[in-house]
């Protein structure tokens, strides 16, 4: 059981893992296979190919997937127009939304990331064909907000407190998550920018506090959302703050058009709970150990699927604001419907981790006593140090609760499809987690 104490730092770039290479079970060669797709796939991504596996409709030729490649052919011939803006660009997910858009995105002139701390690896994206723009800034800062928006035709919306850890105060996830998400809507409507994509959570569905399970649920299926956690309810109401906001009128008179993403748990590059398992497995002389039945399922989805769900959202809005203005969607992919630590195990296991146990070790009555107790350290350590271990009671109900996505919303309004395979979307969260990506995800 993860019980250890998780440092509060976040060390994303530049990791390089334990570096156990796959062990057994032929999985050099599928590696190699996969990474041979994917550079396949990333030439096809690139401008003037068609976006494989999904592709999108571009602007101007929906319906027709045929003309895909012909109409970026034609975006990219076109100079550039566009300038978007990306709260939290330099986050986990941010960063992966940053990268798409400059791959994904031809008809991008100037692309703003703003982030609270601003990570090296921007330094890299400036020297490209985009006008890369680094505004070190805070979101619960109005004017700050405020003038990094002004100008920009699209707001795409990342930034966040994420912790049901205890590290972060509540009062501090609410003037980050919702004030600061007032804070860009404002901004967008003073500055007369028309798109803005929110990125929400499943936490704002579930699991709630009764722990009912979410079974292959989609964005109608009724469920009662009741939540207790700073987090869940910091998400819950931004986004509600972002779907009411659609339909405002913005500066020059034309209509604000906001929708909302939300991913279920993601998972890929820059995943550091996925890196934190990883080092608790090693300093566990390779095992970790079964806490939550295998049964309770929990949806997963790719880190660069999210990402281009973001940057599909955004360039269709305009096109389809009637459809998809006040919309939300969840995010998803071909990921397995599997418990949190089966899933986890997708990726350790080739990384020379074992899961012990086919069932939970502990009886969950002595899990939630120990939740208890830590809860009771933080509490009593606070004033000494930062005491923010994985398993709480509301991990451990998270964990313990069926929470899977089935829905085809997204490919019915805007043509989404998954860009990444499950087999890609593994050997590329694998291979960064033995540290042999490039990147400095
Ligand atoms: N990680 C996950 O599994 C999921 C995340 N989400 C949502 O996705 C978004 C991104 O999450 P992650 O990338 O995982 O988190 P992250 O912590 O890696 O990224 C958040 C970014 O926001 C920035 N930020 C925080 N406070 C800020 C402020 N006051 N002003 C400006 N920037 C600030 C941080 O510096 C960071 O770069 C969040 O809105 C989160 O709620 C939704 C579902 C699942
Ligand atoms: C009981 C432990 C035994 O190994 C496992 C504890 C796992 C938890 C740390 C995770 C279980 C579910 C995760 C959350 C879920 O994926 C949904 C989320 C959505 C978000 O918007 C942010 C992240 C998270 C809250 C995610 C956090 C980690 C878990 C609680």
């Amino acid at each position: 059981m993860p019980v250890d104490c998780q440092v509060a730092t976040r060390g994303r770039c530049g990791s390089r893992g334990g570096g156990q290479r796959a062990r057994g079970l032929g999985w050099a060669p599928f590696l190699e296979r996969a990474r041979r797709e994917e550079k396949r796939a990333e030439g096809r991504r690139r401008c003037g190919g068609p976006a494989s596996p999904g592709g999108s409709l571009s602007s101007g030729q929906r319906g027709r997937p045929g003309t895909v490649a012909a109409a970026r052919m034609a975006a990219c011939a076109e100079a550039p127009e566009l300038v978007y803006l990306v709260t939290g660009g330099c986050g986990f997910l941010g960063e992966h939304v940053v990268r798409m858009l400059l791959e994904q995105e031809p008809r991008l002139r100037e692309l703003r990331v703003f982030d609270l701390r601003l990570s090296p690896w921007l330094e890299e994206l400036k020297t490209g064909p985009v006008q890369v723009t680094a505004i070190q800034g805070d979101v619960t800062q109005a004017h700050e907000v405020a003038a990094a928006v002004s100008g920009a035709h699209v707001v795409i919306h990342t930034a966040g407190v994420v912790d049901v850890f205890g590290r972060v105060s509540p009062e501090t996830i609410y003037k980050v998550n919702v004030q600061g998400t007032q804070n860009v809507i404002e901004a967008c409507v003073q500055m007369g920018t028309r798109f803005l994509v929110h990125t929400s959570s499943m936490e704002v569905v579930g699991p709630n506090i009764k722990g009912q399970p979410f079974h292959r649920g989609d964005e109608d299926t009724p469920y009662e959302a009741v939540h207790k956690h700073p987090y869940p309810q910091s998400k819950a109401q931004a986004e509600r703050l972002v779907l009411e906001a659609n339909g405002r009128e913005v500066r020059g008179g034309l209509t604000l058009v906001t929708c909302a993403l939300r991913p279920t748990g993601i998972y890929g590059e820059g995943h550091q709970i996925m890196r934190d398992f990883y080092r608790q497995g090693l300093r566990l002389g390779g095992r970790l150990f079964r806490a939550v039945p295998a049964s309770v399922e929990h949806g997963r989805v790719y880190v660069g699927n999210v990402a281009w769900m973001h940057v599909l959202v955004a360039r269709e809005l305009e096109q389809r604001a009637a459809l998809m203005g006040g919309q939300v969607y969840f995010c998803y992919d071909q990921s397995p419907y599997k418990s949190y630590e089966d899933f986890n195990m997708e990726f350790l296991g080739p990384c020379g981790l074992r899961l012990v146990g086919t069932r939970p070790l502990l009886p969950h009555w002595l899990l939630v006593l120990l939740t208890a107790l830590n809860t009771l350290l933080q509490w009593l350590l606070r004033p000494l140090v930062l005491y923010a271990p994985l398993l709480n009671p509301y991990t451990l109900a998270m964990a313990n609760t069926t929470f899977t996505v089935s829905t085809n919303k997204a490919q019915r309004h805007f043509g989404y499809k998954p860009l990444f395979s499950w087999e890609v979307s593994r050997a590329r969260t694998i291979l960064w987690l033995q540290g042999k990506e490039g990147s400095a995800q």
